[in-house]
C-alpha cells in the first residue's frame, strides 16, 4: 500500500473547485463520462491495431446510483489504469493542473467547459474512489481521496478490465442521488456520445447521430427524423445543410432552416455545439455568424477552444475560419436550390427571406453571393424578381432623372391596395416588403446597391413616384383651385397635413393621401429603436392630401349652396383619403361615421331648419 502527499501547494482543492465551478455543478458528470468514453475509445483503437488482443466484451458505460451508500458510480470497460498510471495521471497531473488552472484563468471569465477533468468530481463529493484494472497484465488498484492533499493507493482484486469511479456524494449535493436529476443531466450532455451509456437499464444515447455519417448514406427521412429527435415539437424544416470539413479545421454538423412564418417567432440559441459528440453548449454566438443564429441543428468540432473566455474565442483564428466557412456553405446551398429548384425556393421565400435579408445586411461576403438569389415578390401578380430581373423589367419606366432605379414597394398590400393598383395601371412594378426586417433592409440596401432608391408606393401621387412632375394642370381655373384649397384647409386645420390641388386623371380618387418617404421611414425606424428615432416617434404622421381637381365631384361641389352640406362633404372626402392610409382613428373615425350617416339621410343644418 502506498500513502503519500499529493504534490500541490494548495492545501485543499475544494476551494479552487468551488470558486470556479459553483455555477455549473452538473458538468462533473460530463467530465467523468467523457473520461470513460475516452478510455473506451482507446481500448477499441488498441484492439484494432492489434496492441490489445483480449476480448473487448460489451463496451458500455453504466451510471449507477446507490441511495443507501449515498454513492454515484461511473463504470466503464475501457483501458483502465495501472498503479503507475494512477500515480502519474491522477496524483500528479490532476492535482498539479489545479495549480495551472488557477494561474492561467485567474482573471478570465470562465465559461466552464473542459479542462477541469477528473477532479471536478470533488465539487459534489466528500470522497472519491477509483477501482481500476488496466488492459495490461497488471494488478488492479484502488485509489481514494477526501479532497485533502492526502490520498490512498493500493492493489485490490478486480476481475473486469476498466474503471469504476465512486463518488460519495456530499450533503449539499444530494440532488445528484436523485434518478430524475441524473437523467436530466445525461439527456443534456450525453445524448449523442459514441459509446452506449446506460442508466437504470436503459441506453440513454444515440451513438451514431447523422452528422457522423456520410451525406450519401442518408435520406431525406433520416434528416427529418433527426430534426424531430432534436426538436420534438418543431415543424418539418425547410431544408438542411450537411457540414463536413477536415482541413484546416475539423468540423461536422447539420444545420436546418426552420419554417418561420412571423418574424416574432424567431428563436435563437437553437444550434447545439458538440465536441466529439459531447454536448458543450447551445450558445454558439461567435462560432456561427450572427445572421445564422436563426438556424437549428448541430455543429461538432474538436477544434473550437472551449475552456477559455469569450473574448479569447472571438479572436481565435479557427473560430473566424469556421464562421467564414459556415457562411459560404449556407450561401452556396441557397444558390444551388435557387438555380435548381426555383419554384420551391420561391415557395419557401417567406421563411428564407428573413435569413437572407439579415445576412445581406450584416455580412458583405454573403451579400455578394446573395445578390444572385435574393428575390422580391410582385404585389399584383404571382411573380418573383431578382434585383437584375427587376432592373430589366423596369429599365424603361422606373429610372428617375438621376439615372437611379426607383424600386417601388408596399409594406401592406391590403392597406395600400389602391396605390398598388394606380402604380400597376401606369405599368410600374411594386414588390412586397412586409416583414419586420424590411425597414432596416431597405435603408441598408440603398447604401450597398448602386443606383437604387426605394420608394413606398404611397409616398407620392402616382405621377410623381418616379420623378416629380412640373405641372399638373386641372380642368379648374385658378380661382376654383384656390377655393378647393381653402375649403380643405379650413376643414383639416392640422399642421402635419398639407393640402395640394392638382390635376390627376379623372378616374383617380377625389383626394389622395400620401406619406413622404423620408419622414415615414424615420417614423417606422423609430418604432424599432432609440437615438434620434425617439424624436421622430413623437412626431405626428406627415401626410399630403392631393385634391384631384379633375374629379367630377368638384363640379358638383362648386355649385353647392348649402354650406353645412358642403363642409361635411369636403371633410368626408379628406377623411376617406386618410382612411385609405389607416390614419383615421378614435374620435375622428366616429365623427366620420356619424357625418356619413347624416349626409345619407340628407340631414344637414339648413334642411333640418326647413323641416322645422
Ligand atoms: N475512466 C478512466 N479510464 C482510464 N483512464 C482515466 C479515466 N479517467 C481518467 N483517466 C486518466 O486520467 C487522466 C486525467 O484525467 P482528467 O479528466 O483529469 O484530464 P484529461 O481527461 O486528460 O483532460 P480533460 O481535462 O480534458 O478532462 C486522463 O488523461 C486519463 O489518462
Amino acid at each position: 500500500m502506498q500513502k503519500g502527499q499529493i504534490r500541490v501547494h494548495t492545501e485543499n482543492i475544494f476551494p479552487i473547485i468551488k470558486k470556479f465551478l459553483y455555477s455549473d455543478h452538473d458538468i462533473f458528470l460530463r467530465e467523468l463520462i467523457s473520461n470513460a468514453v475516452d478510455a473506451t475509445q482507446k481500448v477499441k483503437t488498441l484492439a484494432s491495431i492489434g496492441e490489445f488482443k483480449g476480448e473487448l466484451g460489451d463496451l458500455r458505460i453504466d451510471i449507477v446510483i446507490n441511495k443507501e451508500d449515498k454513492t454515484l458510480s461511473i463504470i466503464d470497460r475501457g483501458v483502465g489504469m495501472t498503479e503507475a498510471e494512477v500515480d502519474k495521471y491522477i496524483n500528479q497531473v490532476a492535482f498539479s493542473s489545479a495549480e495551472d488552472f488557477l494561474q492561467k484563468y485567474k482573471d478570465a471569465n470562465i465559461i466552464g467547459h473542459f479542462g477541469l477533468g477528473f477532479y471536478s468530481a470533488f465539487m459534489v463529493s466528500d470522497k472519491v474512489e477509483i477501482f481500476t484494472k488496466s488492459f495490461k497484465d497488471e494488478p488492479a488498484v484502488y485509489w481514494s481521496c477526501d479532497g485533502s492533499p492526502e490520498y490512498e493507493l493500493y492493489q485490490v482484486e478486480k476481475e473486469e478490465r476498466g474503471t469504476r469511479i465512486v463518488l460519495h456524494v456530499n450533503e449539499e449535493s444530494k440532488e445528484f442521488l436523485e434518478a430524475d436529476r441524473i437523467k436530466g443531466i445525461l439527456e443534456k450532455f450525453c445524448r449523442f456520445l459514441p459509446v452506449p451509456v446506460y442508466f437504470e437499464d436503459k441506453q440513454i444515447n444515440n451513438t451514431n447521430p447523422i452528422w457522423t455519417k456520410k451525406p450519401s448514406e442518408l435520406t431525406t427521412q433520416d434528416y427529418q427524423n433527426f430534426y424531430k429527435e432534436l426538436y420534438p415539437f418543431g415543424e418539418t424544416p425547410l431544408f438542411w445543410i450537411h457540414l463536413n470539413v477536415d482541413y484546416p479545421f475539423n468540423l461536422t454538423g447539420v444545420l436546418y432552416f426552420p419554417k418561420i412564418k412571423q418574424s416574432y417567432e424567431i428563436q435563437k440559441d437553437k444550434i447545439q455545439l458538440y465536441s466529439n459528440q459531447v454536448f458543450v453548449t447551445d450558445e454558439v454566438k461567435d462560432i456561427v455568424p450572427e445572421f445564422l443564429m436563426l438556424l437549428h441543428g448541430v455543429i461538432d468540432s474538436p477544434d473550437i477552444p472551449l475552456n477559455v473566455s469569450r473574448s479569447y474565442l472571438q479572436g481565435d483564428p479557427n473560430v473566424k475560419k469556421i464562421n467564414t466557412y459556415i457562411t459560404k456553405k449556407v450561401a452556396d446551398k441557397l444558390e444551388e436550390i435557387f438555380n435548381k429548384e426555383r419554384s420551391e425556393f420561391e415557395e419557401k421565400w417567406e421563411s428564407l427571406g428573413l435569413f437572407v435579408k439579415y445576412g445581406m445586411m450584416t455580412d458583405d461576403k454573403f451579400l455578394e453571393k446573395a445578390n444572385k438569389f435574393f428575390i422580391m415578390e410582385d404585389a399584383s401578380v404571382k411573380k418573383f424578381y431578382t434585383l437584375d430581373e427587376y432592373r430589366t423589367a423596369t429599365e424603361a419606366s422606373q429610372k428617375n432623372k438621376d439615372g437611379k432605379l426607383v424600386l417601388l414597394y408596399t409594406t401592406d398590400p391590403v392597406q395600400q391596395d389602391s396605390y398598388i393598383k394606380a402604380a400597376a395601371n401606369k405599368g410600374y412594378k411594386v414588390v412586397k416588403m412586409e416583414t419586420l426586417v424590411d425597414a432596416a433592409f431597405i435603408n441598408t440596401m440603398e447604401m450597398k446597391w448602386e443606383n437604387v432608391t426605394f420608394k413606398r408606393v404611397d409616398a407620392d401621387i402616382v405621377d410623381n413616384l418616379i420623378d416629380a412632375q412640373e405641372t399638373n394642370e386641372s380642368v379648374l381655373n385658378k380661382d376654383e383651385e384656390a377655393k378647393l384649397k381653402e375649403w380643405f384647409g379650413l376643414q383639416i386645420g392640422e399642421t402635419h397635413i398639407t393640402v395640394d390641388v392638382k390635376g390627376l386623371s379623372a378616374d383617380a380618387p377625389p383626394v389622395v393621401a400620401t406619406r413622404p418617404e423620408f419622414m415615414r421611414r424615420m417614423k417606422d425606424m423609430a418604432g424599432v429603436g432609440g437615438g434620434m428615432a425617439s424624436f421622430y416617434a413623437q412626431m405626428p404622421d406627415e401626410v399630403t392630401l392631393t385634391v384631384n381637381g379633375n374629379h367630377s365631384i368638384y363640379q358638383q361641389l362648386l355649385k353647392e349652396d348649402n354650406s353645412d352640406k358642403l363642409n361635411k362633404q369636403v371633410r368626408n372626402l379628406a377623411d376617406l383619403a386618410l382612411l385609405s392610409q389607416g390614419l383615421l382613428k378614435g374620435e375622428e373615425l366616429t365623427s366620420f361615421i356619424n357625418r356619413s350617416v347624416e349626409l345619407m339621410e340628407g340631414k344637414t343644418k339648413s334642411n333640418i331648419i326647413l323641416e322645422a
